[in-house]
């Protein structure tokens, strides 16, 4: 199964690492516009192998499209993250123009791929891919709330002092550091409710640091995270190349869902082969309800700024 990265940057050098060192794929192209650095990476990477004991065949591109021909799942992370103090949002007037010409440029090559976006502001750049391309639905997937996820599942394991695999938590809603929905109604440790350990209080408190977890470290880092962003990606992609048929909170077309139209955003999915196999529609309570509305209008919003970039 091959795999492309366009952007050999912090995550997507990340991501290819992962994919390769789990074996989840049999070829990974890593693609960037800067003369030499994929390469680079992708030589650094294979030098791993004996050492770590993997078969992945990585190589890097300097944006030549045609190494990319026939992936399986394209991944892309190609733009600017943010500094401190910044939001995802204001990414937006650098990074349309950069997904939108990778996109078009990722499909001449492998018309049948599956895409994951990781450029940000996530949600609304998934948007962009999704209505530049005209791909169907199920073949563009925004990666956002598999790390928001691990990072409440942290915050949850910090608060509870227990390890992270034994708690179970979703995020979903927007990428956003005021849009990201944590539900901790339904969080558990080990099947029991986190509310039995936690106080209200207690809980709050892992709620709104798992909002802002990305500006946390992008605060400590000075520049974003990398390495859950980029273990996020190779988790999905796993699910997708091993048709794992895993549910993972995606940032998807919604048709209805979630009482939601013409938007992508952060719900619970299953992945697998075809990508996007099922939405799951849950029922949420009417403060749930209430935070997604106006997690899904601000989103909403942001998209309105793509109509330049998509007329
Ligand atoms: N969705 C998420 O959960 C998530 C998580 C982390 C980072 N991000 C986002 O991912 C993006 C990348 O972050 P990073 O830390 O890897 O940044 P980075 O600066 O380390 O890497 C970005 C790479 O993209 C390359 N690039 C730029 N334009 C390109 C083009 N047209 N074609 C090919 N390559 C191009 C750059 O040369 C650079 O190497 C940012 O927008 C960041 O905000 C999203
Ligand atoms: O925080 C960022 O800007 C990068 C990414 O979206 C993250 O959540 O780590």
């Amino acid at each position: 199964m091959k795999v492309t990265i366009v952007g050999a940057g912090n995550v997507g050098a990340t991501c290819a690492d992962v994919i390769s060192y789990r074996g989840i794929a049999s070829e990974v192209v890593l693609l960037d516009i800067k003369e030499g650095f994929a390469e680079g990476k992708a030589m650094d990477i294979m030098q791993c192998a004996t050492n770590t004991g993997f078969n992945t065949k990585v190589i890097g591109v300097t944006n030549d499209y045609s190494k990319t021909a026939n992936s399986d799942v394209v991944v892309i992370t190609s733009g600017i993250p943010r500094k401190p103090g910044m939001t995802r949002e204001e990414l937006i007037g650098i990074n349309a123009g950069i997904v939108k010409t990778v996109a078009e440029n990722i499909l001449v090559h492998s018309p049948n791929t599956i895409v994951v976006v990781v450029s940000n502001p996530m949600d609304t750049m998934t948007y962009l891919a999704l209505k530049s391309t005209g791909l169907p639905k199920n073949r563009i997937i925004g990666m956002g709330g598999a790390l928001d996820s691990s990072r409440f599942r942290y915050y949850l394991s910090q608060a509870l002092d227990k390890p992270s695999n034994d708690v179970s938590a979703m995020v979903i809603g927007g990428h956003g550091d005021t849009t990201m929905i944590p539900l901790t109604r339904l969080a558990s440790y080990n099947g029991i409710p986190v509310s039995e350990f936690l106080s209200q209080e207690a809980l709050e408190k892992v709620a709104a640091s798992t909002m802002v977890g990305g500006a946390t470290l992008t605060g400590l880092l000075g520049t974003s995270a990398w390495y859950a962003p980029g273990a996020s990606v190779a988790y999905l992609v796993d699910s997708i190349l091993n048709d794992q048929k895993k549910m993972i909170a995606c940032s998807v077309f919604l048709e209805g869902e979630y009482g939601q139209n013409d938007i992508c955003i952060g719900v619970p999915c299953i992945i697998g082969k075809n990508g996007v196999e099922q939405i799951v529609d849950i029922t949420l309570n009417d403060a749930e309800k209430a935070l997604f509305a106006k997690s899904a209008d601000a989103v909403r919003n942001m998209n309105a700024d793509l109509k330049s970039v998509l007329a």
